[in-house]
Protein backbone atom coordinates (compact mmCIF):
# COMPACT_ATOMS: atom_id res chain seq x y z
CA UNK A 1 0.00 0.00 0.00
CA UNK A 2 1.36 3.31 -1.06
CA UNK A 3 -0.10 6.02 1.44
CA UNK A 4 0.98 10.05 0.49
CA UNK A 5 0.97 12.43 3.96
CA UNK A 6 0.60 16.36 2.87
CA UNK A 7 0.67 18.42 6.00
CA UNK A 8 2.71 22.28 7.31
CA UNK A 9 3.84 20.12 10.39
CA UNK A 10 5.70 16.80 8.56
CA UNK A 11 7.62 16.41 11.54
CA UNK A 12 4.54 15.54 13.27
CA UNK A 13 4.44 12.09 11.49
CA UNK A 14 7.43 11.02 12.45
CA UNK A 15 5.75 8.42 15.19
CA UNK A 16 5.17 6.50 11.94
CA UNK A 17 9.21 5.67 11.62
CA UNK A 18 8.62 3.47 14.76
CA UNK A 19 7.47 0.24 16.06
CA UNK A 20 5.43 -1.93 13.57
CA UNK A 21 4.13 0.83 11.00
CA UNK A 22 7.80 1.78 10.45
CA UNK A 23 9.15 -1.61 10.15
CA UNK A 24 5.96 -2.27 7.72
CA UNK A 25 8.12 0.70 6.11
CA UNK A 26 11.53 -0.46 5.95
CA UNK A 27 9.99 -3.93 4.93
CA UNK A 28 8.19 -2.51 2.07
CA UNK A 29 4.99 -3.30 3.17
CA UNK A 30 3.75 0.07 3.18
CA UNK A 31 5.39 2.81 1.27
CA UNK A 32 4.18 6.03 3.00
CA UNK A 33 5.60 9.54 1.93
CA UNK A 34 4.80 12.76 4.15
CA UNK A 35 5.52 15.96 2.36
CA UNK A 36 5.53 19.45 3.78
CA UNK A 37 2.86 21.61 2.30
CA UNK A 38 4.58 24.74 1.98
CA UNK A 39 6.73 23.50 -0.18
CA UNK A 40 4.00 24.71 -2.95
CA UNK A 41 4.20 28.15 -1.84
CA UNK A 42 5.34 30.56 -4.15
CA UNK A 43 5.18 33.96 -1.77
CA UNK A 44 8.42 34.66 0.06
CA UNK A 45 6.55 33.95 3.47
CA UNK A 46 5.45 30.57 2.31
CA UNK A 47 2.01 31.48 2.96
CA UNK A 48 -0.70 28.78 3.53
CA UNK A 49 -3.44 30.27 5.00
CA UNK A 50 -6.05 33.87 4.66
CA UNK A 51 -9.04 35.33 6.26
CA UNK A 52 -12.25 33.62 5.90
CA UNK A 53 -14.56 35.03 3.31
CA UNK A 54 -17.52 35.86 4.67
CA UNK A 55 -15.61 36.62 8.12
CA UNK A 56 -15.76 34.83 11.58
CA UNK A 57 -12.58 33.91 13.45
CA UNK A 58 -9.54 32.32 13.21
CA UNK A 59 -7.96 31.79 9.27
CA UNK A 60 -8.70 28.93 6.53
CA UNK A 61 -6.02 27.34 4.50
CA UNK A 62 -5.36 28.86 0.82
CA UNK A 63 -6.51 26.20 -2.18
CA UNK A 64 -3.21 27.12 -4.57
CA UNK A 65 -0.60 25.62 -2.51
CA UNK A 66 -3.55 22.80 -1.84
CA UNK A 67 -4.36 21.74 -5.23
CA UNK A 68 -0.62 21.85 -6.22
CA UNK A 69 0.74 19.52 -3.72
CA UNK A 70 -2.08 17.24 -4.62
CA UNK A 71 -1.56 17.23 -8.36
CA UNK A 72 2.28 16.45 -7.53
CA UNK A 73 1.54 13.70 -5.04
CA UNK A 74 -0.77 12.29 -7.66
CA UNK A 75 1.74 12.24 -10.51
CA UNK A 76 4.27 11.40 -8.33
CA UNK A 77 2.03 8.16 -6.82
CA UNK A 78 1.60 7.10 -10.56
CA UNK A 79 4.93 7.03 -11.45
CA UNK A 80 5.56 4.71 -8.23
CA UNK A 81 3.15 2.32 -8.95
CA UNK A 82 3.23 2.73 -12.88
CA UNK A 83 -0.23 3.03 -13.54
CA UNK A 84 -1.24 6.21 -15.47
CA UNK A 85 -4.43 6.33 -14.31
CA UNK A 86 -4.45 5.18 -10.78
CA UNK A 87 -5.55 7.71 -8.06
CA UNK A 88 -5.51 7.98 -4.23
CA UNK A 89 -8.56 7.85 -2.09
CA UNK A 90 -8.45 11.29 -0.43
CA UNK A 91 -8.73 11.34 3.17
CA UNK A 92 -9.29 14.95 4.38
CA UNK A 93 -9.68 14.42 8.70
CA UNK A 94 -12.48 16.66 10.24
CA UNK A 95 -14.19 17.42 13.00
CA UNK A 96 -17.15 17.38 10.05
CA UNK A 97 -16.33 14.49 8.41
CA UNK A 98 -17.87 10.51 8.38
CA UNK A 99 -17.25 8.90 12.01
CA UNK A 100 -13.89 6.53 11.59
CA UNK A 101 -14.64 3.03 12.24
CA UNK A 102 -12.99 -0.54 12.36
CA UNK A 103 -15.24 -1.26 9.30
CA UNK A 104 -13.88 1.87 7.26
CA UNK A 105 -10.30 0.66 8.60
CA UNK A 106 -10.91 -2.71 6.94
CA UNK A 107 -12.12 -0.94 3.77
CA UNK A 108 -9.56 1.07 3.48
CA UNK A 109 -7.03 -1.42 4.33
CA UNK A 110 -8.49 -3.28 0.87
CA UNK A 111 -6.99 -0.07 -1.14
CA UNK A 112 -3.67 0.15 -2.86
CA UNK A 113 -3.37 4.07 -2.38
CA UNK A 114 -4.52 6.10 0.35
CA UNK A 115 -3.88 10.48 0.62
CA UNK A 116 -4.36 12.01 3.54
CA UNK A 117 -4.76 15.87 3.84
CA UNK A 118 -3.89 17.56 7.36
CA UNK A 119 -5.49 20.53 7.58
CA UNK A 120 -5.25 23.68 9.98
CA UNK A 121 -6.45 26.63 10.97
CA UNK A 122 -10.53 26.12 10.99
CA UNK A 123 -10.08 23.98 7.68
CA UNK A 124 -8.86 23.92 4.31
CA UNK A 125 -10.89 25.83 1.35
CA UNK A 126 -13.79 23.46 0.12
CA UNK A 127 -13.07 24.10 -3.53
CA UNK A 128 -9.63 22.06 -2.97
CA UNK A 129 -11.99 18.78 -1.73
CA UNK A 130 -14.15 19.99 -4.62
CA UNK A 131 -11.92 19.52 -7.26
CA UNK A 132 -10.12 16.41 -5.97
CA UNK A 133 -13.44 14.51 -6.26
CA UNK A 134 -13.83 15.00 -9.39
CA UNK A 135 -10.04 13.26 -9.73
CA UNK A 136 -11.15 10.41 -7.17
CA UNK A 137 -12.95 9.43 -4.14
CA UNK A 138 -12.48 12.02 -1.15
CA UNK A 139 -13.82 11.07 2.69
CA UNK A 140 -13.90 13.71 4.95
CA UNK A 141 -13.30 11.64 8.32
CA UNK A 142 -13.44 12.27 11.94
CA UNK A 143 -12.17 10.44 15.11
CA UNK A 144 -14.47 11.68 17.07
CA UNK A 145 -17.09 14.16 18.79
CA UNK A 146 -14.15 16.08 20.28
CA UNK A 147 -11.70 18.99 18.62
CA UNK A 148 -8.60 18.71 17.66
CA UNK A 149 -6.47 21.52 16.16
CA UNK A 150 -5.87 19.79 12.83
CA UNK A 151 -5.76 16.56 11.13
CA UNK A 152 -2.16 14.87 12.03
CA UNK A 153 -3.15 13.40 14.89
CA UNK A 154 -6.14 11.89 13.32
CA UNK A 155 -3.72 10.27 10.55
CA UNK A 156 -1.89 9.00 13.02
CA UNK A 157 -4.55 6.83 14.24
CA UNK A 158 -6.24 6.36 10.91
CA UNK A 159 -2.46 5.27 9.33
CA UNK A 160 -2.14 3.11 12.69
CA UNK A 161 -5.65 1.63 12.23
CA UNK A 162 -5.63 0.64 8.84
CA UNK A 163 -1.46 -0.23 8.53
CA UNK A 164 -1.96 -3.19 11.08
CA UNK A 165 -4.79 -4.55 8.98
CA UNK A 166 -2.13 -5.16 6.58
CA UNK A 167 -1.44 -8.68 5.83
CA UNK A 168 2.15 -9.37 6.99
CA UNK A 169 2.63 -6.17 9.77
CA UNK A 170 1.44 -7.82 12.40
CA UNK A 171 3.43 -10.67 13.95
CA UNK A 172 0.39 -12.80 14.89
CA UNK A 173 -2.77 -11.91 12.75
CA UNK A 174 -4.93 -13.66 15.11
CA UNK A 175 -4.49 -10.63 17.38
CA UNK A 176 -6.98 -8.61 15.07
CA UNK A 177 -9.85 -11.52 15.21
CA UNK A 178 -10.61 -10.96 18.69
CA UNK A 179 -10.06 -7.32 19.77
CA UNK A 180 -12.79 -4.48 20.56
CA UNK A 181 -15.34 -3.66 17.17
CA UNK A 182 -13.92 -6.67 15.52
CA UNK A 183 -16.41 -8.85 12.84
CA UNK A 184 -15.38 -11.69 14.97
CA UNK A 185 -16.32 -10.50 18.55
CA UNK A 186 -19.70 -9.12 16.52
CA UNK A 187 -18.41 -5.73 17.22
CA UNK A 188 -18.24 -6.46 21.39
CA UNK A 189 -15.73 -4.71 23.25
CA UNK A 190 -12.84 -7.57 24.50
CA UNK A 191 -13.15 -9.26 27.65
CA UNK A 192 -10.28 -7.97 30.63
CA UNK A 193 -6.95 -9.80 30.01
CA UNK A 194 -4.42 -10.78 32.97
CA UNK A 195 -1.13 -12.08 32.59
CA UNK A 196 1.82 -13.48 35.40
CA UNK A 197 1.43 -13.34 38.00
CA UNK A 198 -1.68 -15.37 38.61
CA UNK A 199 -1.95 -13.25 42.05
CA UNK A 200 -0.35 -9.92 42.16
CA UNK A 201 -0.75 -6.98 44.96
CA UNK A 202 -2.52 -9.87 46.72
CA UNK A 203 -5.07 -9.84 43.52
CA UNK A 204 -6.16 -13.46 41.74
CA UNK A 205 -6.79 -13.30 37.96
CA UNK A 206 -9.87 -15.17 37.67
CA UNK A 207 -9.29 -18.74 38.24
CA UNK A 208 -11.25 -19.81 35.12
CA UNK A 209 -8.23 -18.64 33.13
CA UNK A 210 -5.71 -21.09 35.18
CA UNK A 211 -8.55 -23.73 34.62
CA UNK A 212 -6.74 -24.92 30.60
CA UNK A 213 -10.44 -25.63 30.25
CA UNK A 214 -10.93 -23.78 26.98
CA UNK A 215 -14.64 -23.73 26.52
CA UNK A 216 -14.75 -22.21 29.78
CA UNK A 217 -12.38 -19.89 29.11
CA UNK A 218 -13.92 -18.70 26.36
CA UNK A 219 -17.48 -18.35 27.71
CA UNK A 220 -16.42 -16.55 30.47
CA UNK A 221 -14.68 -14.11 28.12
CA UNK A 222 -17.90 -13.72 25.49
CA UNK A 223 -19.77 -12.82 29.48
CA UNK A 224 -17.20 -10.51 30.01
CA UNK A 225 -17.62 -9.02 26.66
CA UNK A 226 -21.16 -8.34 26.94
CA UNK A 227 -21.25 -7.13 30.45
CA UNK A 228 -18.75 -4.47 29.35
CA UNK A 229 -20.48 -3.46 26.51
CA UNK A 230 -23.31 -3.66 27.74
CA UNK A 231 -22.24 -1.12 30.80
CA UNK A 232 -19.46 1.14 28.64
CA UNK A 233 -21.33 0.86 25.30
CA UNK A 234 -24.72 -0.09 25.11
CA UNK A 235 -25.45 1.54 21.97
CA UNK A 236 -23.38 -1.34 19.68
CA UNK A 237 -25.83 -3.79 21.79
CA UNK A 238 -28.54 -2.64 19.90
CA UNK A 239 -26.96 -3.18 16.92
CA UNK A 240 -26.59 -6.79 17.73
CA UNK A 241 -29.19 -8.26 15.50
CA UNK A 242 -30.82 -11.39 17.15
CA UNK A 243 -28.97 -13.52 15.04
CA UNK A 244 -25.58 -12.20 16.97
CA UNK A 245 -26.59 -12.77 20.46
CA UNK A 246 -27.16 -16.58 21.86
CA UNK A 247 -29.79 -17.50 24.73
CA UNK A 248 -26.62 -17.58 27.22
CA UNK A 249 -25.67 -13.97 26.05
CA UNK A 250 -29.13 -12.78 26.75
CA UNK A 251 -29.05 -14.52 30.19
CA UNK A 252 -25.84 -12.63 31.00
N1 LIG B 1 -12.41 14.28 15.04
C1 LIG B 1 -11.76 15.49 14.83
C2 LIG B 1 -11.06 15.93 13.71
C3 LIG B 1 -10.62 17.20 14.00
C4 LIG B 1 -9.87 18.10 13.11
C5 LIG B 1 -9.32 17.61 11.91
C6 LIG B 1 -8.67 18.46 11.03
C7 LIG B 1 -8.57 19.82 11.35
C8 LIG B 1 -8.04 20.95 10.68
C9 LIG B 1 -8.22 22.06 11.49
N2 LIG B 1 -8.86 21.64 12.62
C10 LIG B 1 -9.25 22.55 13.71
C11 LIG B 1 -10.70 22.88 13.63
C12 LIG B 1 -11.39 23.10 14.81
C13 LIG B 1 -12.75 23.42 14.77
C14 LIG B 1 -13.41 23.54 13.55
C15 LIG B 1 -12.72 23.30 12.38
C16 LIG B 1 -11.35 22.96 12.42
C17 LIG B 1 -9.10 20.31 12.57
C18 LIG B 1 -9.74 19.44 13.44
N3 LIG B 1 -11.03 17.53 15.22
N4 LIG B 1 -11.72 16.48 15.73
Amino acid sequence: MRIDVVSIFPEYLSPLELSLIGKARTTGLLDLHVHDLRTWTTDRHRTVDDAPLGGGAGMVMRPEPWAAALADVREAGRRTLEEPDAVPHLLVPSPAGVPFTQAMAHELADEAWLAFACGRYEGIDERVLDVAAEQGPVTPVSLGDYVLNGGEVAVLAVVEAVARLLPGVLGNPESVVEESHAPATGGLLEAPVYTRPATWEGRSAPDVLLSGHHAKVAAWRREQSLRRTAARRPDLLERLDAAQLTRADRAV
